[in-house]
């Protein structure tokens, strides 16, 4: 992979517990739960691919096969469970879930996501007119988000998000919604970026869409990239998938499918990092010792981990014996130095002797 990109993912993979409870998930949180009690499912096995300036990458693929979850984690909104993931740039994404905040006005949701953006309040006010103008959800725009239809939440999203001024459009199916002037007005937007250019991400399950904008455009399929390329080849390559998988009677295409996320329920982390180490032992000539050391960097290096680590685990419990003991101190009226040299002493308080002080202790 070269470093003259705009975006970049490496063995980026994204698992997902599936709680059955919330006792469960509180648990699992500190660690208290046996790792596979819980099942797991991972939406992404193992995504590599780089993005260049001013390139229009499509996504696509069936339902349920990753493409929200790595346009998620390129925009920020969700961390990755493994790997690298390098955005240069600042990132706008628009879904139709995603960005607004649904309790606010639409005029308030482009004050933050400017403020968000890094806008000041003065470019703000530059652009808002334009945004009311694109969005053309007359009074609306002072209505709470959560009264909108799903097409004004939209189109709302959209004017925001180009107008803004990202570096990095990220647009997940937001065009499937609205009516056909809207999608006119959107299409020439987004040409209108790419003549600027900007880099995009355009994930979409509609093919003519895809080979109307994009450059090249990446196929996943179960949490795998199964090809990235120019757009003819690899739309062509999934027209003919979805064409033989068409023709496949109900049975087999079920199965085909539970099949499929199988692989994914019992996807072994641990055994695609050792491939990963041993490909690039062989790649770089490196020592497996080298290479286990570079891969380990690279799939936790920046990674958060999710779950309380053994050390915090332990960290926590001395901290609430610390407190414990001291508010022992405290209802016992023995000193410290007593408590900690006769901790028997904790259970014995101090009682007033005086009349003074029962007066007190009153
Ligand atoms: N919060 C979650 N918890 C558990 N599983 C999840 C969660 N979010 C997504 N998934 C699963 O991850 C897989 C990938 O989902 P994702 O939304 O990325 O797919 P997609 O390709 O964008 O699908 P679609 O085309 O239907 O929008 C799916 O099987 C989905 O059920």
């Amino acid at each position: 992979m070269s470093e003259d990109y705009k975006i970049k993912v490496e063995n980026v993979t994204k698992e997902y517990d599936l709680y059955r409870s919330k006792s469960e998930k509180l648990t699992s949180f500190f660690n208290l739960t046996r790792h596979d009690s819980v099942p797991h499912f991972w939406s992404l096995k193992g995504i590599s691919f780089e993005v260049k300036q001013g390139e229009a990458l499509g996504l696509i693929g069936v339902n349920g096969s990753g493409k929200s979850t790595i346009s998620n984690i390129i925009s920020g909104i969700i961390p990755q469970t493994t790997g690298f993931v390098d955005v240069r740039g600042d990132t706008s994404i628009v879904a139709i879930s995603a960005g607004l905040k649904w309790s606010l006005t639409g005029l308030e949701n482009i004050r933050l996501k400017g403020l968000m953006q890094g806008l000041t309040f003065d470019e703000i006010a530059a652009v808002r007119d334009d945004i009311i103008d694109f969005a053309d959800i007359g009074d609306f725009i002072d209505q709470p988000v959560k009264d909108y239809s799903s097409g004004m939440r939209s189109r709302l999203g959209f004017a925001i998000a180009v107008h803004i001024n990202p570096d990095i459009l990220i647009i997940d199916e937001a065009l499937s919604v609205g009516d056909d002037t809207f999608y006119q007005k959107c299409l020439d937007k987004i040409q209108q970026f790419k003549k600027e250019g900007k880099t995009i991400i355009f994930v979409s399950h509609s093919l003519k869409q895809v080979e109307m904008l994009c450059d090249r455009v990446a196929w996943i399929h179960f949490g795998d990239l199964r090809q990235i390329g120019d757009t003819k080849e690899v739309v062509s390559a999934y027209r003919k998938f979805s064409s033989d998988f068409k023709k496949k009677t109900a049975k087999e295409r079920d199965e085909y499918q539970k099949g499929k996320k199988q692989i994914q329920l019992n996807f072994d982390v641990n055994a695609y990092e050792k491939e990963v180490a041993q490909q690039k032992a062989n790649d770089m000539s490196l020592t497996d010792r080298e290479a286990k050391r570079q891969t380990h960097k690279l799939f936790y290096g920046e990674v958060l981990p999710s779950k309380m680590t053994t050390t915090s685990k332990w960290l926590i419990l001395a901290a609430v014996i610390v407190m414990i003991f001291f508010a022992m101190v405290t209802i016992s009226g023995h000193s410290i130095t007593k408590s900690i040299s006769d901790p028997s002493s904790l259970v014995h308080p101090v009682y007033p002797k005086s009349q003074s002080d029962k007066q007190h202790f009153k």
